[in-house]
């Protein structure tokens, strides 16, 4: 499929996840096979006022791409300006995602992300300012509406179109619900009724029969899997496998303890060992989830800060260790 000029893979994506999908993550979900990756979200005015935590969210690496780079913020000029002077000269970013679904209440008091669900005509602005100025096709995620009295994630779509948005992905959620509750996906199929720009659903995707089951309940055009992916990037290759008729790859727990091996070493390299294996503990305890006597590993990983250590204490878990 392609989202404006930019060709992709497959239509089976990761979704864009602040505090997850950094650059080792999104490596490793390439790796495995997703179509598409996408960035935590970045604030735009982090990069307007040259925060330096900024610059590392905006870190991409050639063998992830193509690569969508997700920002958030409410100020349609700041949000343009960024684009143009930071965004578009960077050959590296295949396509910028704009931000409309995040519930965080220190992101909404702001009037960012799920906010802008509550102020349709800002939302409108935003996303024309920023589709006139960027040289890489644009897209939305947003979620249903604010909460169940305002569902308007159809108007917005339907926005979204007419500011030429590239394509649009739905939570299949309220802002309210925040994530929990079922995600709806029948909403999902009324928002691909409605519009005729690439409809990527999304919410509550955890086994590869779940998406396909999305696929075929909301002919939505791709799919993003967010927290089924943590600790389990093996699920958009088995997606694809049996969407594809092929053998899957459950892996063994030998394979995920490898995997998280992995992963801690490429993080590492990435942000130094100090920052890396902090990071790896929250990873670490989600490939060991549902895995036998994990649980006294996962506790012990909490209290390591050294990755040879934090290394050695997995392969003794799985008997590898000599
Ligand atoms: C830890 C975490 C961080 C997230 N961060 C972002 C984010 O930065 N930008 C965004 O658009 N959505 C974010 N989301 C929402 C996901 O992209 C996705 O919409 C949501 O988790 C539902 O999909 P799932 O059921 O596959 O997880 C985040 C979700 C989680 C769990």
């Amino acid at each position: 499929m392609r989202i404006g000029n930019v060709k992709l893979e497959n239509n089976v994506f990761l979704a864009p996840m602040a505090g997850v999908t950094d650059l080792a993550f999104r490596i490793l979900c390439k790796e495995m096979g997703a179509g598409l990756v996408v960035s935590e979200m970045v604030s735009s005015k982090g990069i307007y006022y040259k925060d330096p935590g900024t610059k590392t969210l905006l870190q991409v690496n050639p063998k992830e791409r193509p690569i969508a780079i997700q920002i958030f913020g409410s100020d349609p000029e700041i949000m343009a300006n960024i684009v143009e002077e930071y965004l578009n000269p960077r050959e590296d970013i295949d396509i910028i995602d704009i931000n409309m679904g995040c519930p965080a209440p220190k992101i909404v008091k702001n009037g960012d992300g799920s906010a802008l669900m509550k102020d349709i005509i800002l939302a409108r602005k935003i996303l024309r300012e920023v589709v006139k100025v960027s040289n890489k096709p644009v897209t939305l995620k947003i979620r249903m509406g604010w909460d169940h009295d305002n569902i308007n994630g159809v108007d917005l779509a339907k926005i979204a179109e007419e500011e030429g948005i590239s394509a649009l992905t739905v939570h299949a959620r309220t802002r309210d619900m925040f994530y929990s509750g079922e995600a709806d996906w029948n909403f999902i199929k009324k928002v691909k009724e409605s519009v005729t720009i690439p409809v990527i659903g999304n919410g509550d995707i955890f086994e590869p029969e779940d998406g396909v089951r999305m696929f075929e309940l909301t002919n939505c055009d791709a799919i993003a899997i967010g927290r089924g992916s943590q600790g389990n990037p093996w699920i958009f290759k088995r997606i694809i496998n049996l969407m594809t008729g092929k053998e899957d790859i459950l892996p063994s727990p030998e394979e995920i303890v490898r995997m998280c091996i992995k992963h801690l070493n490429l993080v590492c390299s990435i942000k130094g060992e100090r920052v890396g294996v902090r990071e790896m503990r929250k990873h670490t305890a989600w490939y060991l989830k549902g895995l036998r006597n994990s649980n006294e590993v996962k506790n012990l990983i909490y209290t390591i800060d050294n990755k040879e250590e934090m290394e050695r204490i997995l392969l003794e878990y799985i008997g590898l260790y000599s």
